[in-house]
C-alpha cells in the first residue's frame, strides 16, 4: 500500500519537489508511533459481545459488526483473516473485557491457531493497560478499531497534508500510552478499565516549539526530553512532519512537546499546505515556546514576522499571552546578555540555561492550564491516592506514620481538585 520508495533522498533541494516528497515519506515512515510496521498481518478477529434483547436480534447485530471488522482488515493488502469469534462479554462498566472462563478458553484457540501475528478486539478504543495485558497473554499485536482504522489511513495518505493530519490523530492515542507508562495503574490497584473512559481528564499539558527553520527546536526539543531519536540538522525544513514528544519538568510533570515545521519568509509553495497545518495544530496547545537564533543577521525581523503570523491565526488571547521566548546559541555570541527578564537565554547545543527554561515552563504550564501543584493527606487505606493517580499527576508520596496517611503532592487542575473534594467529603 506504501509507495515505492525510488526517490534519491540524498539530494536535499528544495527546488525540487520529487525529492522533497521523498524525504517526507522517509519521515512518515520513520515515525509510526502505533507501532503498526509495513509488514504482513494475519489476523485473528474477536468480537466481543454484549447480550441484549432477543437472542436473534444480538447474533444479528455481532454478525454485521464481525462483517465489518473483516471488511476493515481486508482494506490493507497485504493482511488476512485467519480466525474470528464472536465472544459474549461482560457490560463496559465491568474492569475485564472477558469473564475468566472465556479469556482462558480464547487464549488457547488464539495459541492454537498456527500463524496468528495480531489479533483485533473489535471494540473502539482498548485503554493501554488492557492492549498491554492482552498482549502479554497472546504474545502478538493487538489492535483496537482506532488503531486499526489511524493505520488504514497511514497506510492510504498521499499527501503530506493527509500525513499531518494523522499525526495529529495519533496524538491522543500517544497521549494515553504515555499516561500509562508513566502511571500504572495496576500496580495501584485501581484496576484496569477497557475503554478509555474520562481519558480526556487525563491529558497532558501540550507545548508546541515554534521559530523560524534552522533556529534550533529539534535541538531543544531532544535536550528537553533526552528523546534519542529526534534528529537535528543544518539544514532548511529538517524537520517536516509534526512530531510530539514527552519530557519531564523540575516537579515530575509530564509535558508534551511538539516539534513543529519551521518558519521561512518566502515559504516554498508546496510547503504552505503543511505549514499551515503545523499552525492550525498550534492553536490547539496550552503553551508556545518561540525558540530565536539569535546569532542570525536577520533575526529581529524573523522574530516580527513570527509574532505577525501568530497573531492573524487567531490564536486565543491566553495563548498569544503565553509564549516564552527562547534565545537560542548563545554559545555563538561572546558574553550575550538579555534585557528583557522574561527572556531565557540557551544553548540548546551545549544544554546551557535548560534548567531554567524549565522552571519557566513549569510556572507558565501551572498559569495558563489552571493546574496547580498541591499537598493533600491522603487515606491510605481508602481509593483516594489511586484516585490521584488516574486524575491527577502524583509526583511525591510521603509516608507519615503510624496513622495510615500519606502526604500526596500531586499537580492537579481545579475542576479535579473539586470532584476530589467532594468525592471524598475532605475539607
Ligand atoms: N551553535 C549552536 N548551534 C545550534 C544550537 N542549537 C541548534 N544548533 C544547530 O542548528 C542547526 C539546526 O538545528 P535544528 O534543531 O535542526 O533546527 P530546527 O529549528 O529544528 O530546524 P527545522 O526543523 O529545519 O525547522 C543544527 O545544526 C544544530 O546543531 C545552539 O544552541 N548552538
Ligand atoms: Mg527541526
Amino acid at each position: 500500500m506504501f509507495k515505492s520508495k525510488n526517490h534519491n533522498t540524498d539530494n536535499n533541494s528544495l527546488e525540487e519537489d520529487e525529492t522533497d516528497e521523498a524525504e517526507i515519506e522517509e519521515l512518515f515512515q520513520q515515525q509510526i508511533p502505533i507501532g503498526i510496521g509495513e509488514e504482513e498481518h494475519r489476523v485473528f478477529i474477536v468480537h466481543p459481545d454484549v447480550k441484549w434483547g432477543s437472542r436473534k436480534q444480538y447474533l444479528t447485530t455481532a454478525a454485521l459488526q464481525m462483517e465489518e471488522a473483516v471488511g476493515l482488515v481486508n482494506t490493507l493488502y497485504n493482511w488476512s483473516v485467519v480466525d474470528k469469534i464472536i465472544l459474549s462479554t461482560k457490560t463496559p462498566e465491568k474492569k475485564r473485557i472477558f469473564g475468566k472462563g472465556n479469556f482462558q478458553a480464547l487464549t488457547e484457540k488464539i495459541r492454537d491457531t498456527p500463524g496468528v501475528t495480531a489479533v483485533f478486539v473489535n471494540v473502539e478504543r482498548l485503554s493501554p493497560s488492557s492492549e498491554k495485558e492482552l498482549q502479554e497473554a497472546w504474545g502478538v499485536k493487538v489492535l483496537d478499531r482506532y488503531s486499526l482504522v489511524l493505520h488504514i489511513f497511514r497506510c492510504n495518505a498521499r499527501t503530506k497534508e493527509a500525513k499531518l493530519q494523522i499525526s495529529l490523530a495519533e496524538i491522543p492515542l500517544l497521549r494515553s500510552r504515555l499516561r500509562n507508562e508513566a502511571v500504572n495503574l495496576d500496580q495501584q490497584g485501581g484496576g484496569s478499565r477497557y475503554i478509555m473512559g474520562s481519558g480526556e481528564t487525563l491529558d497532558f499539558p501540550i507545548i508546541s516549539v515554534m521559530g523560524y527553520t534552522n533556529c534550533g527546536k529539534t535541538t531543544l526539543i531532544k535536550a528537553l526530553t533526552g528523546d534519542a531519536g529526534l534528529q537535528p540538522k543544518d539544514q532548511l525544513f529538517a524537520t517536516l512532519d509534526v512530531t510530539v514528544h514527552a519530557g519531564q519538568l523540575p516537579s515530575h510533570m509530564t509535558v508534551l512537546y511538539v516539534d513543529t515545521i519551521g518558519f521561512l519568509s518566502q515559504l516554498p509553495h508546496q510547503l504552505i499546505d503543511s505549514f499551515s497545518a503545523t499552525l492550525e495544530d498550534v492553536t490547539h496547545s496550552d503553551l508556545i515556546i518561540h525558540v530565536r537564533d539569535i546569532s542570525h543577521p536577520e533575526t529581529v525581523n524573523q522574530k516580527v514576522n513570527v509574532l505577525n503570523v501568530l497573531k492573524n491565526l487567531q490564536i486565543p488571547e491566553k495563548l498569544l499571552n503565553s509564549i516564552i521566548e527562547v534565545h537560542n546559541k548563545i554559545d555563538l555570541i561572546e558574553g550575550y546578555e538579555v534585557s528583557d527578564p522574561e527572556v531565557i537565554p540557551i544553548s540548546a547545543l551545549k544544554q546551557h540555561g535548560l534548567e531554567v527554561l524549565k522552571v519557566k515552563i513549569e510556572e507558565a504550564v501551572v498559569k495558563y492550564t489552571g493546574k496547580q501543584t498541591m499537598t493533600l493527606k491522603v487515606q491510605l487505606n481508602s481509593p483516594q491516592l489511586a484516585w490521584l493517580y488516574k486524575e491527577a499527576t502524583v509526583q511525591v508520596v510521603d509516608d507519615v506514620g503510624d496513622d495510615c496517611t500519606a502526604n500526596v503532592k500531586v499537580i492537579i487542575s481545579q475542576a479535579a481538585y473539586g470532584r476530589y473534594r467532594k468525592l471524598f467529603q475532605v475539607t
